[in-house]
């Protein structure tokens, strides 16, 4: 009825029903729902989402016009209860919406990453090696390692070296960094009834748990955070750390622009490092392994090139690490198929915009559904199968330049830790794979594997992986 009455060429979109609109439509795996319907709606396509209307673009084509040529006007993040919940009222970068403040905050990583990749190499090699240290004794009783806590667990002690300036050995968050960070995720990834119905979705929410939920998880990650602030401020020494910086800027030393930062903006920026930094590194391990195992051709081919590569030294190094191609397509070929972050972080129109002739009025919500591309039989052949070798003679590559391979995003928000993150994801599984053969748990056989993913703002696998280390000669 308003389409009609304000005369606008939205993009086609299913039929809805009142109030809910076509909530019921998305599902347990919304991703998958939303490829489906545009398989039938096309590829710019209007879903309404309670209250909300919401586009999804999901071919290159139409992923370009978001993502590059109307970026400007599409890269501010929609209003979210819970994400503002957690992020100190989007005091953060990754649910900031487009302004001068994400603008400061943005140039401070993009100057810092280049140089931090570099400098924090011992942070990543020391918790590395202690890592192998724990395969090897998992090796000699012959006891299964759970890759996804496991790197879950080497993940989150680099980044709290890294940003916090402390071990996660010993600290608040020890022993429930898993269930926080993976509460975070849910309560970010959830598709919110506060979010699309303004008034009984806060009911809504309490009565499914969410809301619940969210302050169990926003009061765990306060009481690491206000741990992690204290001891900067009790031992002046702490210098070299992101905690460090930011508080600088809260007592004016050093400057954001124009932004005097309190102790919210603060920890707004921690809830960065520690929810986009520690899962989405481990979980891509963890599905390199798991489709390494699943493909034992690759497995076995990729690890001839690390252990030709390698050869007999005992010091792993990032220039190493630079020559192992097939390696990188095995990285690159997982990130496809699996790609963390579905349907990217929700962007949101600025102003009435016209895109491939439809009308996207001004507060449209925009997903880019990453899945639906890297699973398209138009682009990629044979999509579902785990092929590394598509990359030989392909130029394609995830660093934002193209649009069919888009696991970190592209454009003004695309992911600012990628570097951070492949740097532990390559050093780590080098280790693994020079170090040790792998083998499943008794009884269980390649074709057993699971597959399935799970949802969230970051989709890690379902079932957990479980694997056997096997001592080479090499460790
Ligand atoms: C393999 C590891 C990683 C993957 C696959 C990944 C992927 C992504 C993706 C897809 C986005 C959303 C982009 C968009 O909405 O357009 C994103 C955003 C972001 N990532 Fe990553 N990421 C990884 C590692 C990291 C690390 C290690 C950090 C920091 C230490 C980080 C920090 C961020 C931040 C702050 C944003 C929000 C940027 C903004 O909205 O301006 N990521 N990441």
């Amino acid at each position: 009825k308003s389409t009609r009455k304000t005369k606008k060429n939205l993009p086609p979109g299913p039929p809805r029903l009142p109030i809910i609109g076509n909530l019921h439509q998305l599902g347990s795996k919304p991703h998958r729902s939303m490829f489906k319907l545009s398989e039938k709606n096309g590829p710019l396509m209007s879903l309404k989402l309670g209250n909300v209307s919401t586009v999804v673009a999901s071919t290159p084509e139409t992923v370009k016009d978001v993502l590059k040529t109307f970026d400007v006007d599409c890269c501010s993040r929609p209003y979210s209860t819970y994400a503002a919940r957690l992020s100190y009222n989007r005091n953060d970068l990754s649910f900031s919406p487009y302004s001068k403040y994400w603008r400061e905050l943005r140039k401070l990583t993009v100057i810092d990453t280049a140089k931090r990749v570099k400098s924090f190499g011992h942070i990543r090699e020391e918790e590395v090696a202690s890592f192998v240290d724990f395969i090897r004794q998992s090796a000699s009783l012959e006891k299964q390692v759970n890759f996804n806590l496991k790197f879950m667990k080497l993940s989150a002690s680099v980044i709290c070296r890294l940003g916090f300036g402390m071990s996660l050995e010993g600290s608040k968050l020890e022993i429930t960094y898993d269930e926080v960070i993976q509460g975070i995720m849910e309560v970010l990834g959830s598709f919110a009834a506060a979010d699309f119905f303004p008034i009984i979705g806060k009911l809504i929410d309490r009565l499914t748990g969410l809301h619940g939920k969210c302050e169990k998880v926003f009061q765990a990650m306060d009481t690491f955070f206000d741990e992690a602030i204290k001891c900067h401020l009790d031992d002046e020494s702490i210098k070299d750390d992101i905690i460090a910086l930011l508080l600088k800027m809260e007592r004016g030393e050093i400057g954001l622009g124009e932004f005097q930062l309190s102790r919210n903006h603060t920890k707004g920026i921690l809830l960065d490092i520690l929810v986009a930094g520690i899962d989405t590194s481990a979980q891509t391990a963890t599905w390199v392994m798991t489709h390494l195992i699943s493909n034992p051709r690759v497995m076995n081919k990729v690890q001839t090139e690390v252990r030709e590569v390698v050869k007999n030294k005992d010091n792993i190094t990032e220039d190493d690490i630079e020559q192992l191609k097939y390696l990188k397509m095995v990285i690159k070929e997982t990130l496809r198929i699996n790609p963390l972050v579905l349907l990217l972080i929700p962007r949101e129109a600025s102003k009435d915009l016209k895109i491939r002739g439809y009308d996207i009025p001004k507060n449209t919500w925009i997903y880019v559904n990453v899945w639906a591309i890297h699973r398209n039989p138009n682009i990629w052949k044979d999509p579902g199968a785990f092929i590394p070798e598509r990359f030989v003679d392909n130029e394609i590559d995830y660093k934002g330049l193209n649009f069919e391979l888009l696991a970190f995003g592209s454009g003004r928000r695309m992911c600012p830790g990628m570097g951070v993150g492949m740097a532990l994801v390559h050093l780590t599984l080098v280790n693994l794979l020079y170090r040790f053969d792998w083998k499943l748990p008794e009884g269980m056989e390649t074709r057993d594997v699971d597959l399935e993913e799970s949802y969230g703002l970051v989709c890690p696998k379902k079932i957990p992986l479980e694997l056997i280390p096997v001592i080479t000669k090499r460790t």
